[in-house]
């Protein structure tokens, strides 16, 4: 089982995708890239209009959607391997080719069945540059990612 993030790409602006040699190296980079604590890149679709990419499956889903449900409750042991696991991840991809995640927060964090935390959504800068992330301007949702993007989470551990 795979996890399939649709890439926000407008198809008109990207009806072919260009596959540079910085982004064929970037492809590269993840696919090399293994460690318990970060989930595997398993491919992308470059096929217009299905921009994806496509990684491990964390069936647990994420941190975000753990601490929000009221039904797990974390003992005190389960909280600090997460957030062990957190840390061994970030620090892995610190000392990688990726150097920086860029967007980590809780809804980047994702669990597996036996409740390990992997830090997904890094990398592949040059694909997600062509994202179009004008078209929320003035939503919630575009002003809710900018706080989940620039403020760290404050949880009652
Ligand atoms: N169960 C499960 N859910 C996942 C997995 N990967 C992502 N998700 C879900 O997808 C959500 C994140 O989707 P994204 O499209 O990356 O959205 P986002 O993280 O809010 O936004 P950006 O990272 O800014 O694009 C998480 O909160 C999870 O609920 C996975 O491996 N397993």
């Amino acid at each position: 089982m795979v996890a399939i993030k649709k890439l926000n790409i407008d198809p008109k602006k990207y009806p072919k995708l260009e596959l540079s040699r910085k982004l064929l190296m970037q492809f590269k980079i993840m696919k090399d890239l293994q460690h318990d604590h970060i989930t595997r890149f398993a491919g992308a679709c470059v096929d217009s209009p299905n921009y994806c990419i496509v990684t491990e499956y964390c069936p647990k889903g994420s941190l975000d959607d753990i601490l929000n449900n009221d039904t797990i409750k974390l003992d005190k042991m389960m909280k600090y391997s997460l957030l062990h696991d957190l840390v061994k991840g970030m620090y892995f991809l610190h000392n990688s080719e990726i150097r920086s995640h860029g967007k980590l927060k809780t809804s980047n964090c994702v669990v597996d069945s036996r409740f390990v935390l992997k830090v997904t959504d890094f990398g592949l800068a040059e694909l997600h540059a062509m994202e179009d992330t004008t078209e929320d301007v003035d939503t919630h949702s575009f002003y809710r990612s900018m706080f989940d993007f620039n403020l760290p989470k404050l949880y009652r551990w």
